[in-house]
């Protein structure tokens, strides 16, 4: 796992034995339920962990804010970032009950004790988040739809949605009507990993439901 030290030089070697940890358990899950494409398995470090923790470059989640990953399937990109970042309190949550049982035994496996997981659906979830992080779920309209209401009023610098998402995003961020950043990943990693891929920033203002 040394391309995440690579991009990430202050990780301590307690977080690269994580990360390195993080991979196999990825791989023997894998072989049970497809917690990732299994024709992604051998580019796991990259496609997967090292694309998860592009939000890392963009935003310094603060000591003891709260993080929601929604839709977190397998735990991306809430576990990398939960490794990255272990004073910040991460709740990943999915629809599927099998998926949240993989993400639980893995924090528990990786004692990533500011992990919290919950079968939900994103439509549920309680306003107690400073961010919300997700990979891959929806289209952005329908998805802020979803989670508009699960900001609670924080004066957590630069609060709201990063959305990790690929492709050519001008009609999809259009039709949604919201505000956005967009942040490149081809900007903060060499490699040509994350050709089109980005990281849509929509600042949350924490509305009543
Ligand atoms: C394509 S997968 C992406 C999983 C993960 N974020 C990743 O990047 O590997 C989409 C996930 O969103 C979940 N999902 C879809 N609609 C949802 C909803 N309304 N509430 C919660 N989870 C949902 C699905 O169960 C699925 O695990």
């Amino acid at each position: 796992m040394d391309i995440i030290k690579k991009y990430f030089p202050e990780i301590t070697e307690q977080q690269q034995e994580k990360f390195a940890r993080l991979n196999e358990l990825y791989k023997d899950w894998n072989a049970k339920i497809n917690v990732v494409s299994r024709k992604d398995i051998d580019e796991l470090p990259t496609r997967h962990i090292l694309h998860s923790l592009g939000i890392a470059k963009v935003i310094q989640f603060p000591a003891n804010t709260h993080v929601l990953d929604v839709g977190t399937g397998g735990g991306l990109p809430g576990l990398p970032l939960a490794i990255m970042f272990p004073e910040v309190k991460f709740h990943l949550v999915d629809s599927i009950g099998k998926k949240i049982h993989v993400v639980q035994s893995i924090a528990d496996e990786l004692k990533l004790h500011n992990v919290t997981a919950q079968q939900i659906r994103a439509e549920q979830l309680p306003d107690r988040y400073d961010y919300i992080v997700s990979r891959a779920v929806a289209r952005l309209a329908e998805f802020y739809q979803w989670i508009q209401f699960s900001f609670k009023k924080t004066d957590a610098p630069n609060h709201g949605l990063y959305y990790l998402k690929g492709g050519d995003l001008t009609e999809e961020i259009a039709e949604s009507g919201l505000v956005t950043e967009l942040f490149d990943l081809k900007n903060y990693f060499e490699e040509d990993f994350f050709d089109t891929k980005k990281v849509v920033f929509v600042p949350s203002i924490g509305k009543e439901r």
